[in-house]
């Protein structure tokens, strides 16, 4: 496991203590079944691609490890309300603080902003957070392959499932991938960024893809940032698309999403 990864899977294990003082499992469980249902997010891909459409899961995000700030006027509402009118499928909002300047209220607050599901982006590794994301709003959750165990995956996405959230599982390599396939969620994600290196390489979506079969959406992550290269993960077969850093820093986001995107 890379060094980023430890660094960021130890700070989630202090704030999951920390939350736990402040409200505890019963009462985050409570929240997240006093909360409007979730919508449909897998739905909302399958839609985009049926018709012919790349289906695109638009970041929200607004620094990472490896670049910084990567916007300086950051209105988490504005952004949604913007990939929502250039026809972005779904949203990814960080949530996570330390390493991304993200925030539950981004979320809250894009979510708000439009009709659209929305992905709660973190480092997911115990239970409480399930009920955490789907009381903030989230439509589906992350699991990263890297981070977790097969058995813990499997009992994350039962929690996911009965809570009504979709799953995204995310694999780096096809040991990882192997792993990614027990789970029963569609949604496969082939991250393209390197966790050590942080570069990326549209080539690791190429050389995983042929394991996934008709059920699977293969979704690729990070590292699009052309029109060439939407164009070669057509050309593959590959409809969907996790997009941040390239939406981010132009000036409006969703004109950017359909600049890459349009025809
Ligand atoms: O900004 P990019 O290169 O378009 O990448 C988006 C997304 O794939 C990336 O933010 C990401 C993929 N998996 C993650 C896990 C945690 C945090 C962030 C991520």
């Amino acid at each position: 496991m890379s060094d980023i990864l430890n660094r960021i899977l130890t700070t989630k294990r202090e704030e999951i203590s920390a939350a736990l003082i402040r409200s505890s499992l019963a009462e985050v469980q409570a929240a997240a079944r006093d909360t409007a249902p979730a919508r449909d997010f897998i739905g909302a891909m399958r839609g985009r691609m049926e018709t012919g459409q790349a289906a695109v899961i638009a970041e929200i995000k607004k620094a990472s490890p490896s670049k910084g700030l990567l916007r300086d006027d950051f209105q988490p509402a504005a952004i949604a309300a913007s990939y929502a009118r250039h026809g972005a499928a779904c949203l990814s909002v960080l949530t996570d603080m330390q390493y991304f300047q993200g925030s539950a209220d981004y979320l809250i607050e894009a979510r708000n902003a439009c009709k659209l599901p929305v992905l709660r982006k973190d480092f997911m590794i115990d239970p409480y957070q399930m009920y955490e994301a789907r009381a903030m709003g989230a439509d589906c959750i992350l699991l990263i392959v890297a981070a977790l165990s097969l058995s813990e995956m499997q009992n994350m996405e039962g929690i996911a499932k009965e809570l009504g959230m979709a799953v995204l599982v995310e694999s780096h390599n096809a040991t990882e991938l192997e792993r990614a396939l027990q789970l029963a969620t569609p949604l496969q994600g082939i991250n393209n960024r390197n966790l050590r290196t942080f570069e990326t390489s549209l080539q690791t979506t190429l050389d995983l893809l042929g394991m996934l079969e008709d059920q699977h959406i293969a979704v690729t992550e990070s590292g699009i940032h052309s029109r060439d290269d939407v164009a070669l993960m057509r050309a593959h077969g590959v409809n969907a698309f996790l997009v941040g850093e390239a939406f981010m820093r132009a000036a409006d986001p969703g004109v950017e999403l359909a600049r890459l995107f349009g025809d």
